[in-house]
């Protein structure tokens, strides 16, 4: 996605969850001075095994998803976004790239990073102190920011951890992209929710809300790029 389009749905989402843009942005320059310092990685450093790409949300079908994929033993490209990446680690499978703003069980995208997963780290304005945190126990960075990308940061559009990571696998190339655990709707998991007992729970009015501008993000790239996208 262009960033002058993205630009018109994030000054939409500004409105409608009441975020302050320029929290973003410091967030962002934060998480572009730590890369400065420590290194960034481009989106060519990125490893990309197949054009076919599998994104993994967190939704309620995560588990079954994960299953039908091992049985399907196909090459695929693997993105796990955020809260997902633990149900993929108890499948033992180790995704290629994982999105996230920091705020899954952050000791499994840690261990999945250590065992060589990328993970591409979002700025925004609730999380620079998960930033502070964990940026120091990260390797293969890339850098995401949801205003203007500068230095070593990049906006390829989307939202929510799941629906950016649809926009990266474009971004990358993909020419199909199956969409898994991606319900979206109004029940989370304890994939989503870590802190939550129970394995299902209803999502709240914000998440709803979220989940419905990844939706039609999703949506919008099906009508408008150049790649299949397959809903599971
Ligand atoms: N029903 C669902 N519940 C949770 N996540 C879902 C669902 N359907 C799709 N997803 C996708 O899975 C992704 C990973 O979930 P997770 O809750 O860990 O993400 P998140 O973007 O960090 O959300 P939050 O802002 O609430 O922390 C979401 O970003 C969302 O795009
Ligand atoms: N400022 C702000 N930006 C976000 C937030 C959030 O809670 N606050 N959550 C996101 C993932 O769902 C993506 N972007
Ligand atoms: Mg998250």
């Amino acid at each position: 996605m262009e960033v002058q389009v993205w630009l018109r749905w994030y000054t939409r989402i500004l409105d409608d969850f009441g975020f302050d843009r320029r929290a973003d942005e410091e967030s962002a320059s934060y998480l572009d001075a730590f890369l400065r310092e420590h290194g960034c990685l481009r989106v060519d450093d990125i490893d990309v095994p197949s054009s076919d790409f599998i994104v993994f949300g967190a939704g309620p079908s995560l588990r079954s998803h994960l299953k039908r994929f091992r049985a399907l033993d196909e090459p695929m490209t693997v993105i796990s976004a955020d809260g997902a990446t633990t149900a993929l680690l108890e499948e033992d499978v180790l995704p290629d790239i994982i999105v996230t703003d920091l705020d899954g069980k952050m000791e499994d995208i840690i261990e999945a990073n250590r065992q060589g997963a990328v993970v591409v780290v979002h700025a925004h304005g609730n999380n620079l102190p998960a930033l502070r945190r964990y940026l120091p126990l990260l390797q293969n960075i890339i850098g995401t920011t949801q205003s203007i990308p500068h230095g070593c940061l990049h906006n390829f559009g989307g939202f929510t951890d799941g629906d950016r990571a649809v926009f990266l696998a474009a971004a990358l190339g993909a020419g199909r992209i199956v969409l898994a655990g991606m319900d979206f709707g109004e029940v989370v998991t304890r994939y989503s929710r870590p802190d939550m007992d129970s394995e299902l729970g209803p999502a709240d009015p914000v998440k709803r809300l979220k989940l419905e501008y990844a939706s039609r993000l999703i949506d919008w790239l099906e009508r408008n790029g150049d790649v299949r996208i397959e809903r599971w």
